[in-house]
C-alpha cells in the first residue's frame, strides 16, 4: 500500500470542520482520482495529505510509515510530491529556473542529480526543451502546467498528488494532460488526483472517491463510477470552468510556496 487515511478528519482555524473521517487508499502504480463539487474538500484533503495541514483527527500512512506528524518537507523526501492548484508557475523566471525550485528543497547539495533529472524531464516534454531559457510568463495553460507537473517531478517522487491539473484547458489540452498522468503511472509514479472534470478524471482512473460535503460518499473502480446514474446525474456535467475567486487565489499562491519548501527547515 502506497498510502493509506484512517478517518481523517480536518479544518481551517476560522471555520467549522472541511473533512470528516475521510478514509481512503492508493496502492502502488494506481491512479486515484477525488471527485466532488466546488468546496467538497479535495484540495484540503490533498493538503492534509503532503502536510500542508495537519489533521484534527486520524492517521496517515505512506508506505506503511505514519506521516501525520511529519513536515511538508519530511512527506517531499519520502516521496509524496503536491503539484498544487492554479499551477502557480513563477511567471517572471525561466523553465529551467522553475524547474531548479522543484528540486531544490529535496537536493540541494547534490547538482549532477539535478542536472539529469532536469535533462530527462527535457527528454520526455519537448516544450520544455524548446523553451528551457524563456519566462514562462506567456507560456499557454497547457504549457504552464506541463511544466507545473514537471517541477512536482524534479524531486523524483513516487507519489504525485495532482490537484485540478485540467483548470482552465481546452478539451485538446485536457486530453494530453490525461495522456501525460497515465504516463506517469507507465512510469510507476502512484497519483491522487483531485478533479471538477469528473468524466476526464474518471476515465483515467483505476479507482475513485466522490467527495460531498468533506466525506466519502461513494467509491469504486473509475469504470463502475463512470457508468452510475447518480455520479452522471451529480457530476459528469460539470466541466473545468470553475473560476477564481480572489481569495482563492491567494491562499493558492500561500500553498505553493509551502509546497516548494519554501518554509521549510534546510
Ligand atoms: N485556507 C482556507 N481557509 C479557510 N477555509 C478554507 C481554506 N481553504 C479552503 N477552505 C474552505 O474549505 C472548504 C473546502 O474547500 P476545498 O478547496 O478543499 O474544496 P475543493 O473540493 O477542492 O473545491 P475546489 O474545486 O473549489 O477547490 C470550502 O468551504 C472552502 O471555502
Amino acid at each position: 500500500m502506497m498510502l493509506q487515511c484512517r478517518v481523517v478528519s480536518a479544518g481551517y482555524a476560522s471555520s467549522s470542520p472541511v473533512l470528516s473521517e475521510v478514509s481512503l487508499e492508493v496502492r502502488q502504480g494506481e491512479i486515484v482520482t477525488l471527485v466532488g463539487a466546488n468546496g467538497a474538500g479535495k484540495s484540503t484533503l490533498l493538503k492534509v495529505i503532503s502536510g500542508l495541514l495537519r489533521p484534527t483527527h486520524g492517521e496517515i500512512f505512506f508506505m506503511d510509515r505514519r506521516i501525520d506528524a511529519c513536515t511538508p518537507l519530511q512527506r517531499l523526501r519520502l516521496g509524496l510530491a503536491h503539484v498544487p492548484e492554479g499551477r502557480q508557475v513563477f511567471a517572471g523566471m525561466t523553465v529551467a529556473e522553475n524547474l531548479m525550485l522543484g528540486a531544490y528543497a529535496v537536493q540541494k547539495a547534490d547538482r549532477g542529480t539535478i542536472r539529469k533529472r532536469m535533462h530527462d524531464l527535457c527528454e520526455q516534454y519537448s516544450v520544455l526543451r524548446e523553451r528551457m531559457g524563456d519566462m514562462v510568463g506567456n507560456f499557454s495553460g497547457g504549457q504552464q502546467q506541463i511544466l507545473a507537473i514537471a517541477r512536482g517531478l524534479m524531486s523524483n517522487p513516487r507519489f504525485l498528488l495532482l490537484d485540478e491539473p485540467s483548470l482552465g484547458l481546452s478539451p485538446k489540452l485536457v486530453g494530453e494532460l490525461f495522456q501525460l498522468i497515465r504516463q506517469l503511472r507507465g512510469a510507476g509514479v502512484s497519483v491522487l488526483l483531485a478533479e471538477q472534470n469528473a468524466r476526464a478524471a474518471l476515465s483515467v482512473a483505476d479507482r475513485g472517491y466522490v467527495i460531498e460535503n468533506g466525506r466519502v460518499a461513494m467509491s469504486g473502480r473509475g469504470a463502475d463510477l463512470l457508468a452510475s446514474s447518480e455520479v452522471a446525474e451529480r457530476y459528469l456535467g460539470v466541466g473545468a470552468d470553475a473560476r477564481f475567486s480572489r481569495e482563492r487565489a491567494r491562499r493558492l499562491a500561500k500553498d505553493m510556496a509551502m509546497c516548494i519548501g519554501a518554509d521549510a527547515e534546510t
